[in-house]
């Protein structure tokens, strides 16, 4: 089950509003200009599947995404929790950065917790499989795969050379919820 909470920017304890109505997920992130959409999932692919497999699972959804909205590149992020470098991994998305570029994210399989910062607040959308969100350009966000992953998620960029990460130089992402699993 997909859930939000939005929590005000500098008090952890202060829960402004927590949803797992789809719905009202897509409509309180549409107020930061954040995309969620949920979409039927129809391969089972299982955490660490190959990026090729994934992508021609997912050919027809992707083709549309780029044809739609512009986005020029894909590639697939997709952990077990087996991997060797899950921690170092994890680490990678777990402090607050910004993209230049709008980036969507597609959960075929598996969770991961993404947090939003925007309007003096922070969203955290535990994301399941299904699920697809969007990051604004230059909106600070940071991501937690948690201590054993297990996910799939389909990643398209408007910018040809894909992932780079600004990061802000915040530690606010420590204030708030991480993922357990
Ligand atoms: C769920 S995709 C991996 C995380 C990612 O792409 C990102 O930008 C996290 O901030
Ligand atoms: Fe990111
Ligand atoms: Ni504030």
């Amino acid at each position: 089950m997909s859930i939000i909470r939005i929590y005000t920017d500098h008090d952890t304890t202060n829960l402004l509003f927590t949803s797992d109505n789809s719905s009202k997920i897509q409509a309180r992130l549409a107020e930061i200009g954040v995309r969620f959409e949920q979409w039927q999932t129809g391969s089972d692919l299982s955490a660490g599947a190959q990026a090729e497999e994934v992508i021609s699972a997912y050919r027809k959804d992707i083709d549309r995404l780029m044809q739609e909205d512009g986005y020029q590149t894909v590639d697939v992020v997709s952990l077990s929790a087996d991997h060797p470098q899950k921690a170092e991994l994890r680490q990678k998305f777990l402090s607050e950065h910004t993209h230049s570029e709008d980036e969507v994210r597609f959960f075929v399989a598996g969770e991961g917790l993404f947090t939003l910062h925007a309007d003096n607040k922070v969203f955290e959308v535990l994301c399941q499989k299904g699920d697809l969100i969007s990051v604004p350009a230059n909106t600070p966000h940071w991501f937690d795969m948690g201590p054993n992953p297990g996910f799939i998620a389909i990643r398209l960029f408007n910018n040809p050379d894909g992932w780079v990460a600004n990061f802000t130089g915040s530690d606010i992402a420590e204030r708030f919820n991480r993922l357990e699993n």
